[in-house]
């Protein structure tokens, strides 16, 4: 991913990229060349998504095929109503703009559609459909398992919960609402985020890749159009690179400049290289962003910890850790 970037930038072809992602019309399946570096959609797209929100894709997260119709026909529906509106608000005149105000992604790839129109590389209509199918697939299951993961370790080890709470409840004491300012202040929650991405890699396998050129790793020849698989999980968990790999210790990222932008490669949640994840920096926000919202309001506790009955999960009352108290 570093010395052989390019070599194994491409990705093999599974079937459910043929059925659901209309044949691999999306980002995270098209095979290197021209098509992925334009995201299908111009450079524009692709890599201000990188920066921002990535435009997503993902794997495994769509189960069985059976699901493609309705999908489809959901995301007909999404594009067709913002087509609608677009209409009715420029008197059909296929020309104007959306308020940037009210402008979400489905209507950014709708303009990028009608500004493509005329050109050589018109955006089709499945193309917009995969990318939204990406954005879905990439951007709820991916976060969703590691805000439930981290949760699970938190009820494990209450030590480290209170200690992330005590650093949240600090930062945000007496403001309505967290900024972006208050989360970066917060490093204990930064290392336990990182902490359990270890751990608990949402995506252990990354996306396979497949080689676009013969290319030599480590004494073994790998030929062109070879799958190939990362095992990040067990990277995160190697003795030799990590030391007591398999306790939770949030401390080890304390202090330390590592981090999941694909530059330490003991450490690739989110993979690395030209391939790596482009929502990485919006999935981050998001997850840092819902657990200090969670352990800010909340006092979350195991059954089993508690002598008597009571809530898993409890509204916080202002200025006491009920159950921690207890
Ligand atoms: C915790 C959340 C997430 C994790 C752990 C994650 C993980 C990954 C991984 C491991 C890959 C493959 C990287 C590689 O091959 O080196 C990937 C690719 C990708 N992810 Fe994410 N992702 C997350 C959230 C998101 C979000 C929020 C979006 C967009 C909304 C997104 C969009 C994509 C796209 C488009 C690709 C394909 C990139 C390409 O093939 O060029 N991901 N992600």
């Amino acid at each position: 991913m570093k010395t052989h970037d390019l070599a194994f930038s491409s990705r093999p072809k599974p079937s459910i990229a043929t059925r659901l992602l209309y044949d691999s019309k999306d980002v995270a399946f098209i095979p290197y060349g021209d098509y992925w570096r334009q995201g299908g959609l111009g450079e524009e797209v692709r890599w201000s998504g990188r920066r921002e929100e990535g435009c997503g894709a993902f794997g495994g997260a769509f189960g069985a095929i059976g699901v493609a119709k309705g999908m489809d026909e959901f995301l007909e529906g999404l594009v067709e109503e913002r087509m609608n509106r677009y209409k009715r608000e420029n008197g059909g005149s296929g020309s104007g703009h959306d308020s940037e105000e009210t402008q979400d992604f489905v209507d950014i790839l709708l303009e990028i559609q009608r500004e493509n129109a005329a050109g050589s590389s018109p955006v089709h209509r499945d193309t917009i459909k995969a990318v939204l199918m990406d954005m879905l697939g990439g951007g709820t299951d991916t976060t969703a398992t590691s805000l439930v993961w981290t949760m699970t370790e938190l009820l494990r080890h209450p030590k480290v919960m209170k200690k992330l709470q005590n650093e949240v409840r600090e930062i945000v004491r007496g403001k309505p609402n967290m900024s972006e300012d208050d989360l970066g202040r917060m490093h204990y929650l930064k290392a336990m985020v990182k902490e359990a991405l270890r751990i608990h890699a949402p995506v252990p396998l990354l996306i396979a890749r497949e080689s676009i050129q013969d290319v030599r790793v480590m004494g073994y020849d790998i030929a062109a159009g070879t799958q190939v698989l990362v095992n990040a999980w067990a990277i995160a968990r190697d003795p030799l690179m990590w030391e007591d790999p398999k306790e939770l210790r949030p401390e080890r990222f304390l202090n330390n400049s590592m981090d999941v932008k694909g530059q330490d490669f003991e450490f690739i949640p989110f993979g690395a290289g030209q391939r790596g994840c482009p929502g990485t920096l919006f999935a981050m926000n998001v997850y840092e962003l819902a657990l200090a919202n969670v352990v800010h309001s909340f006092d979350l506790c195991h059954p089993s910890s508690q002598q008597q009955e009571g809530p898993i999960l409890s509204r916080r009352e202002e200025g006491r850790n009920s159950s921690y108290d207890r």
